[in-house]
């Protein structure tokens, strides 16, 4: 049975996880919504994981336009950090913390439906298309099995991996995959968590943090530069979810405490909310 509980939908970057203080704050964070009575569900990346493991195995990490070039040697090194290492320490300390985690990966029970990204011009890599090898993009997402994990009070933990009709896993970018389960859910709130914790006037001036900004807001402060770099497609990607009945989005840090419900219930002590 579906019940009426609100539902958030948090994307984890693997930078995140590499500090015991941030992993620890995401758990106490994750602890405050569910009692709450949020529903909660998790999808992570291991960007930095997969870079170390690569380096292990003598490979050379090589992205364009923040993507991994994927080769088939990549592909086993990415299963085993981000659903391998990742997706185990990520779950245990959220099992550590007392919270019904229940780890798991895109590729099982078709949970991230993938196909191959076919060779596509990358602005600022020439006139060449760029084959990505084992890099895909999101077709579908599997909302029945993650419904039913939520109504037995479960916290799906899921690893960005994604599948194919036909078996074949891919390297799927994990800030893009969480809008489409935040999509697929119907969810109320999708949190953004990044080591800055907030879109900021100046970096460097935490006073500066912006802590509510409509969408056409944060589309000027995109225009304006204020809003550059990585921040960019993390927010203009899940901004079109705000038109489409998810309530609001947040780029948030797990480390600040009360973070995730300042954001979730809008009184701005933290973070930054962006509404439609
Ligand atoms: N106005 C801004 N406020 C906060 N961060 C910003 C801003 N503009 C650009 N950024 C940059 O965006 C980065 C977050 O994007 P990215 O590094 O892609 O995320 P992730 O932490 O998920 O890897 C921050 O580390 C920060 O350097
Ligand atoms: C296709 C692609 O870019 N895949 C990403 C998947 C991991 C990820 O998204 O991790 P973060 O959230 O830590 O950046 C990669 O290979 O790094």
């Amino acid at each position: 049975m579906t019940d009426t509980k609100k539902t958030a939908v948090i994307k984890v970057g693997g930078d995140v996880l590499l500090d015991k203080a941030e992993r620890e704050g995401l758990a106490a964070n994750i602890k405050d919504l569910t009692a709450e009575g949020w529903s909660v569900v998790l999808l992570h990346g291991g960007g930095p994981q997969v870079n170390a493991l690569q380096e292990k195995h003598g490979l050379t990490p090589n992205k364009v336009a923040g993507r991994r070039i994927t080769s088939e040697a990549d592909l086993v090194v990415v299963k085993q950090a981000i659903a391998g290492e990742v997706n185990v320490n990520l779950t245990a300390t959220l099992i550590q913390a007392g919270l019904p985690a229940f780890g798991c990966h895109g590729a099982s029970g078709h949970l991230i439906r993938a196909s191959k990204r076919p060779p596509v011009i990358v602005t600022g890599a020439g006139d060449k298309p760029i084959d990505f090898g084992e890099v895909g993009d999101v077709t579908g997402i599997n909302a029945e099995l993650l419904q039913g994990l939520l109504d037995l009070g479960q916290i799906p933990v899921i690893a960005t991996l994604g599948v194919s009709e036909g078996g074949r896993i891919f390297n799927i970018n994990a800030d893009t995959t969480v809008v489409q389960i935040a999509r697929a859910l119907k969810a109320d709130l999708l949190l953004l968590t990044t080591g800055v914790g907030a879109v900021f006037r100046d970096l460097k001036q935490p006073e500066s943090r912006i802590a509510q900004v409509s969408r056409q807001q944060a589309n000027k402060l995109i225009a304006e530069g204020i809003i550059q770099g990585g921040m960019i497609p993390k927010v203009e990607e899940a901004m079109k979810l705000l038109s489409e009945g998810v309530n609001s989005i947040a780029i948030v840090s797990g480390r600040n405490p009360g973070a995730f419900l300042s954001v979730a219930n809008g009184t701005g002590e933290s973070g930054t909310r962006i509404v439609d």
